[in-house]
């Protein structure tokens, strides 16, 4: 058994469980792996991720991807929260390759996260691997630590936003990326 299996056949006995009843006997291993696999963001790095499909274009007009799903977990509760990510970003001579907006997405909502934070992180990841000359990054999220416990309002839903240059600069910008996302 790795550390953590051991340890997650400790929080179910903590929790009143028979540890060998027979639906749990695998349940520790899965629970690992299932937890390593929802944190496995930390062992991507953005380079890796990307694989060099950055591609010149002289095309200098926005590009939007939009509701891109993801699923991270809160830092303070580690339960889910689920929700949807648009990423916009004026080109400045390369584009990124369509699936790696996801791909960073999934880099950075694989662990434990607050919403803010991974925001700016998939917004600074962009600007980074593509030296755009703007980025907008709006993500709307509903987290199960609210919904299933605490508080327990089912229908409140968190937006956070980050915009970079001329994003942040330009109302006119930031007006169209909005209009694009149907915000
Ligand atoms: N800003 C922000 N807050 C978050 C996020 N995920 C969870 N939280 C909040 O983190 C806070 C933690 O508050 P605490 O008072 O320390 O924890 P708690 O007693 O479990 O709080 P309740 O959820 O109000 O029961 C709560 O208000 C959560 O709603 C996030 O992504 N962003
Ligand atoms: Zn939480």
């Amino acid at each position: 058994m790795s550390n953590l299996e051991t340890l997650y056949q400790q929080v179910l006995s903590e929790l009143g469980e028979d540890t060998n009843r027979e639906g749990l006997l695998d349940t520790p291993k899965r629970a690992a792996k299932a937890m390593q696999f929802l944190t496995s963001g930390y062992e991507t790095n953005l380079h890796e991720v990307v694989n060099n499909a950055v591609f010149t274009s002289d095309n200098d007009e926005m590009v939007v991807v939009q509701g891109i799903e993801f699923y991270s977990l809160c830092e303070h509760h580690m339960l889910p929260f689920i929700g949807r990510c648009h990423i916009g970003y004026l080109p400045n001579g390369n584009v990124l390759g369509l699936s790696k907006f996801a791909r960073i997405t999934d880099m950075f909502a694989r662990r434990l996260q607050i919403q803010e934070n991974m925001t700016k992180q998939i917004a600074e990841a962009v600007e980074e691997i593509t030296g755009c000359r703007g980025v907008g990054v709006i993500v709307e999220a509903q987290h199960m630590c609210m919904m299933m416990r605490g508080v327990q309002k089912q229908n409140s839903m968190m937006r956070t936003s980050v915009m970079k240059g001329a994003f942040r600069e330009n109302q006119a910008t930031r007006d169209e990326f909005m209009r694009l996302v149907g915000l």
